[in-house]
């Protein structure tokens, strides 16, 4: 920590030599040794070495602020009178032997500068902001590239942003024109030439601005349009797992909201910095040109308003943050009041609980007073100042004009152009910050569309002939969302091919889990599950799902043609397999009596057909694909009899298939070559039918309970086509 003496010191050392090497450059420059600017410019970096050496001999080391302001101090000099000389051709007084006003002025005009950059961009030393800053530009960049094929829209946006916002500035200057000539001895052509340019200039501006509207709009348009494809794409390949840990109104927010804010807020960003800085820029350049000492004395107002606004908003938060507390102390008093009024009523504290809530309330009132205190002192400041500007503006500019530096005209324009500088210039400061703030959507959108999911389907296994082996082999697996919590231990089950196998267990023992797991809805802990002897993950994803077809207890049809619902997911499907998929399911008759046959279009709620037939053109959509296994989780348990016969006489024309059924019913279970009996994601028994009820084991048990039907065992028809 530095002594509050040893920066006194070092500010009073810093003042003396600045000001030695400021006179001393006086002196030079009537010596003659170098020309004026030379002078002023080794000047400048002189005065800039000294200073930089004071400060870190005195305090020890260089803080941004000080650095911005021993930059611009050394520098405003040279650069004023460089500047001078390149546009107006005449010197400043400043430039020629030190003049200590001019050197109070540089000084007061630096330290405004420093404070408003500390104070509009301030710089932040943590990690996580740089980190965060980092990230905002890297999404801000990322965005922009993705606008890449509608640059051509961007571009004609923003060409005409900039043909707006330049004719727009030269309104002012043509009204001060049009004034110019009025106060004078009137000539006709000036006048109407002055007329028309600004008629021409207003006409083009609203044009553009039009034109601009378009194009940005027809931008975002199809920005939205391709993120929002990209993103639905990248969503559907996302394992199940993800959309069980997701919430769907998260991802519906994301497609629908986000998306179109991402594309919003970048292309509304930029328009509004880019006009701004078109804008002030032009303001600046033509206040300059009516006056550029006008000029540098209206630019002192924004940092020092500036400043205000900023002490204000500090100010303010924090009175924000002392009501929030006396509101809720004050509602704890009440609360507790209330609730404990009996005990308040025997110890006689009425009193004692309406002082406590008063002097709560008193505080509130205090806070809130000195909060409306604030935001006046802080307009009238501002008002103040502003008022105190023009008046001097009018001051100076009345003396310019009597004077012959200025006309009435280019007065009232030099009004008109300052009326909106302070805005423009403070939109800049703020406008990088708030630009990289609102990506945060972007990021959002960014984090889905990046995401890997985390069941691979780069698998490129895609043999001509299949045989339908299928091998659970020490299966152990938990569902993502829940861990700890063990649903198949040690699963070990054989699918031999073309035969039939039933999977059988109370509920919830994990049999739709094994069904999941051969879809690859998920991956297993560990164990591997094997199609011909070969992971499932080696096989094209697509091939697979060819390969391995499910119907469920509840099949979803799509409200499209039936036809459509059956070639489901493929792209080249003729009516005659469709055909051939339905008769195999026993769907064909049914389908070939509706009104439309095959064009008939189901409802959202398929209310047209029952549900053993919605099961059969679900069986028809699998079969379609010519599976090698064939997976029935549950599709006869909510049938009645005669729908039931319908999907079962379906069943027993896929003898070419492996199949693998989940039930409840005896009848669909003892038709199986193989039963396997499942109690807590293991597999406790399996054999037939006959082989479970000789052993009298849990299978046994489970008839006894569940199957009560009773009918003798039959074996699987083979039905030969
Ligand atoms: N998506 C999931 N996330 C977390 N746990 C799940 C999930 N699906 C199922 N489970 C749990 O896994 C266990 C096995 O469920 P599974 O659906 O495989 O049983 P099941 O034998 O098919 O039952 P049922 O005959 O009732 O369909 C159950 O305890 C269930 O609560």
């Amino acid at each position: 920590m530095v002594s509050i003496n040893r920066v006194a010191v070092s500010l009073a050392l810093a003042v003396l030599v600045d000001l030695s090497l400021f006179f001393a450059s006086g002196c030079v420059d009537a010596l003659g040794v170098f020309g004026n600017l030379t002078r002023l410019w080794l000047c400048a970096a002189l005065r800039c070495l000294a200073l930089t050496a004071v400060v870190l001999l005195g305090v020890g080391e260089l803080k941004p602020l000080l650095t911005r302001f021993t930059a611009v101090h050394s520098a405003l000099p040279a650069v004023l009178e460089s500047a001078s000389r390149a546009l107006y051709h005449e010197g400043t007084r400043c430039g020629f032997p030190a003049d200590v006003r001019c050197w109070v002025m540089f000084a007061g005009a630096s330290l405004a500068a420093a404070m408003f950059w500390e104070l509009a961009i301030p710089d932040t030393d943590e990690d996580n902001d740089d980190n965060k800053k980092q990230e905002s530009k890297q999404l801000f960049v990322r965005v922009l590239v993705l606008y890449k094929p509608f640059y051509h829209l961007l571009a004609g946006g923003f060409l005409f942003l900039a043909l707006a916002v330049t004719c727009e500035t030269f309104i002012p200057y043509y009204i001060g024109r049009v004034i110019d000539i009025l106060s004078h001895e009137y000539q006709h052509n000036e006048f109407t030439s002055a007329v028309l340019y600004m008629s021409l200039f207003s006409l083009g501006s609203s044009v553009s601005a039009g034109c601009r509207g378009g194009f940005l709009l027809c931008a975002i348009n199809a920005f939205t349009g391709r993120i929002k494809f990209q993103l639905f794409d990248a969503l559907t390949k996302q394992e199940i797992g993800f959309f069980e840990t997701v919430k769907t109104g998260q991802l519906t927010s994301r497609l629908s909201e986000d998306t179109t804010l991402m594309a919003k807020t970048v292309c509304l960003n930029a328009n509004v910095l880019l006009r701004t800085f078109i804008r002030t820029m032009g303001t600046i350049y033509f206040m300059m040109s009516l006056s550029w000492k006008l000029t540098l004395l209206v630019l002192m107002e924004t940092p020092v308003t500036g400043l205000i606004e900023k002490v204000y908003d500090t100010y303010y938060q924090r009175l924000s943050l002392a009501l929030q507390n006396s509101l809720a102390k004050a509602g704890e008093a009440v609360t507790e009041a209330v609730s404990g009024i009996r005990v308040v009523r025997s110890f006689k504290a009425e009193k004692h609980e309406a002082c406590r809530y008063g002097n709560l309330l008193k505080d509130i009132n205090t806070t809130k007073t000195r909060q409306g205190t604030a935001t006046a002192v802080c307009l009238l400041a501002q008002r103040f100042i502003g008022l105190g500007m023009q008046v001097l503006m009018l001051y100076y500019g009345r003396r310019f004009i009597n004077s012959g530096h200025m006309t009435t005209g280019s007065l009232v324009s030099f009004i008109l152009y300052q009326s909106h500088l302070g805005l423009g210039i403070r939109i800049l400061a703020h406008s990088i910050g708030s630009m990289l703030n609102s990506v945060s959507a972007a990021g959002k959108v960014f984090e889905y569309l990046d995401r890997k999911p985390q069941v691979s389907t780069d698998g490129e296994l895609k043999p001509d002939a299949m045989k339908g082996h299928v091998t659970f082999q020490q299966v152990n697996f938990a569902y993502p969302t829940c861990p700890e919590k063990k649903v198949l231990q040690d699963f070990s089950l054989e699918l031999k091919p073309s035969q039939m196998t039933a999977l059988v267990g109370a509920s919830g023992e994990g049999k739709s889990t094994c069904v999941s797991l051969l879809e690859r809805f998920y991956e297993p802990q560990d164990g591997q599950i094997l199609l011909d002897g070969k992971p499932l993950n080696s096989y094209e994803h697509h091939f697979l799902h060819e390969k391995i077809a499910v119907v469920n207890q509840d099949p979803v049809l799509f409200s499209t043609s039936i036809r459509d619902n059956i070639a489901y997911g493929l792209s080249d499907c003729s009516l005659d397999q469709i055909q051939e998929a339905a008769r195999n399911a026993g769907a064909h008759d049914f389908i070939s009596k509706l009104k439309s046959g095959y064009d008939t279009v189901l409802g959202e709620t398929n209310s047209l057909l029952s549900k053993s037939e919605r099961q059969r053109i679900a069986i028809a959509r699998a079969l379609v694909r010519h599976p090698q296994v064939l997976v029935l989780d549950e599709i006869t348990s909510s049938l009645d009899g005669h729908g039931e016969n319908k999907v079962q006489e379906a069943l027993a024309r896929c003898s070419n298939q492996t199949l693998l059924i989940i039930a409840h019913r005896l009848k669909t279970i003892e038709r199986a070559d193989q039963i396997v009996v499942i109690s807590q994601g293991r597999v406790e028994e399996q054999g037939t039918h006959q082989e479970l009820m000789a052993r009298k084991g849990m299978y046994y048990k489970q008839r006894e309970k569940l199957f009560t039907e009773g009918a003798e065992p039959q074996r699987r028809p083979h039905v030969v086509d």
